[in-house]
């Protein structure tokens, strides 16, 4: 895994813009995208980046990692309509060819399944950015999700819903149930991008990065795959323990950005 300390929110966005804009270039085809508010500054970036700089995102497609299950299509918290409203709009990228799980099945259970297939046999996802919950959660995978998961349906905690609730006009609209990718599926991605910025990130970032590989912090399975990267501020980092190391070794440029 590599750690990738920065100074500021900001820059952390930028690391993580250069990371995926390295990819395109080097010929990816299939992003994955995350939601919530840690992924915006990315977003922003790369929206700068296309408009300004000509940066292009014709021919690839996206997976998003999750979404709520009952909210009525088009809601503009539903991380389909999140993803439109904050990235794909501004790219160039075809909106019909960013994909995430169908929350208003009737069927919430075989939508699941169906997008575990669809990420089977389109992906893999060359580069998959993800957020980290406050306990630790990545996608929607709650404490305790198996490591090996697949995408399905969970039932969110309460500390996840009250998280969330600053998107809802109230705490009861956030929906209980979601369809996520699972650990496993996340795992496949050829490389795994992490981005956190805030002290409430850190005890989170501390035990997934040099804690226990354990179901009770599902992002510690970034530590089982070939390709990770955290990118984090310092106000994230500051409750690790081998920070000066991390810094020593990032202190030039981020390995993904080198090759
Ligand atoms: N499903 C999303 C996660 O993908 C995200 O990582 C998390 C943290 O969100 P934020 O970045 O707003 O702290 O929120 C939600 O639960």
């Amino acid at each position: 895994m590599e750690i990738v300390i920065v100074d500021s929110a900001e820059a952390a966005g930028t690391v993580v813009a250069d990371i995926f804009e390295h990819a395109v270039h080097s010929g990816a085809r299939t992003l994955g995208l995350a939601t919530g508010s840690s992924p915006l500054s990315v977003y922003r970036e790369l929206a700068r980046r296309h408009r300004e700089d000509g940066l292009s995102f014709v021919g690839l497609q996206a997976f998003l990692l999750d979404e709520y299950v009952g909210l009525p299509e088009g809601h503009p918290e539903s991380y389909a309509q999140v993803i439109r409203t904050e990235l794909v709009n501004h790219l160039d990228l075809d909106a019909s060819r960013v994909f995430s799980p169908d929350g208003t099945a009737p069927d919430p259970f075989a939508a699941a399944a169906a997008y575990d297939r669809a990420i089977g046999s389109n992906g893999p996802v060359d580069v998959q950015l993800l957020g980290i919950g406050g306990n630790g959660h990545i996608g929607f995978n709650e404490p305790t999700s198996s490591l090996n998961s697949r995408t399905r349906v969970k039932t969110l905690t309460e500390q996840t819903r009250t998280d969330n609730a600053r998107f809802f006009e109230s705490p009861d609209d956030v929906p209980r149930h979601v369809i996520t990718q699972g650990l496993g599926t996340i795992c496949e991605a050829r490389h795994l991008v992490m981005i956190a910025t805030g002290e409430h990130k850190a005890a989170a970032i501390a035990a997934a990065v040099e804690g226990p590989l354990a179901a009770v912090c599902p992002a510690s399975v970034l530590q089982l795959h070939p390709h990770a990267t955290v990118v984090i501020d310092e106000a994230a980092a500051s409750q690790l323990r081998l920070t000066e190391f991390y810094k020593t070794v990032s202190a030039h440029k981020p390995l993904a950005q080198r090759y």
